[in-house]
């Protein structure tokens, strides 16, 4: 089997006896949705922050493409490629998708002797931008306004920055919040797509775009994973079913 691109083990974070997360232990392979379910309350959110940095785990490791991230800081590992979407706020909404993109490609890059350069690498910039914007389907918005696009469409934006910054794994945060039944429908096409880009930890309270979507899943209750398998597994698990599924399986 393939290397893990996002490999999580052991993770900890106390909130004075509050565990929660305790010892928990992700792994997410090359081409996969792995989603992380679970009830109000569960860890999830502390878990995401951990990964990504915003909350320091107090035991456990991250590693990244072989390499532990666990102990930089937001900015750093999203340098090395882990990207986390939907913090729609991150879009400059006066700014053309386009240029949001650009400004990813030229973040990557580190711009701080841009204005040194030949005119030609602008075009490389606009032509690796627009590449990207195709690549998740918004070529031809390219020149609207990021504020102007729909919520759908934001999110897909937000994806196109992420592989301008050549993004490694995603950490995706209740994509389907906020989106209506056939918001929810295209986006669920999109993101099918989006795991041959790089694998997703798809973060979701909904059920319906979990189960079309993930490729393994793992049930997170009371800070600790009480599961992980197929979505066909997770379903016919009892101790899920009574811990959190219910009614949904
Ligand atoms: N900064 C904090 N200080 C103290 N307790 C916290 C803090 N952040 C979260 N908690 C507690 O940790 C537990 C896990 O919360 P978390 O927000 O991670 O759950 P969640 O699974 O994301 O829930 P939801 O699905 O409602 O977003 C909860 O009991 C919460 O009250």
């Amino acid at each position: 089997m393939a290397e893990p691109v996002l490999d999580i083990k052991g993770l900890r974070k106390n909130f004075g006896a509050l565990k929660a997360t305790d010892d928990v232990s992700i792994s997410l392979y090359p081409g996969e949705i792995h989603a992380l379910i679970g009830p109000n309350g569960a860890g999830k959110s502390t878990l995401i922050h951990q990964i990504c940095g915003t909350l320091r785990q107090d035991q456990g490791s991250i590693r990244l493409a072989g390499k532990e991230i666990g102990n930089l800081g937001v900015a750093e590992r999203a340098r090395k490629g882990l990207g986390r979407t939907f913090q729609i706020s991150s879009l400059a909404v006066e700014f053309s998708a386009l240029r949001n993109v650009m400004l990813a490609v030229q973040a990557r890059q580190g711009s701080s002797f841009r204005f040194l350069r030949p005119v030609r690498s602008d075009r490389n910039l606009v032509d690796e931008a627009m590449d990207r914007l195709s690549r998740v389907g918004l070529a031809e918005r390219a020149h609207i306004p990021a504020g102007e696009l729909s919520h759908g469409e934001k999110r897909q934006l937000e994806i196109a920055i992420a592989l301008a910054l050549d993004v490694k794994a995603f950490l995706l945060d209740e994509p389907m919040a906020g989106m209506g039944p056939e918001g929810s429908k295209v986006l669920t096409g999109f993101l099918a797509k989006l795991r041959q880009e790089a694998p997703i930890l798809l973060v979701e309270h909904d059920m319906d775009a979990v189960f079309a979507l993930a490729d393994r899943i793992s049930v997170l209750v009371y800070g600790r994973i009480i599961a992980t398998g197929t979505v066909e597994e997770i379903r016919r698990d009892p101790v899920v079913r009574t811990a959190y599924l219910g009614d949904h399986a």
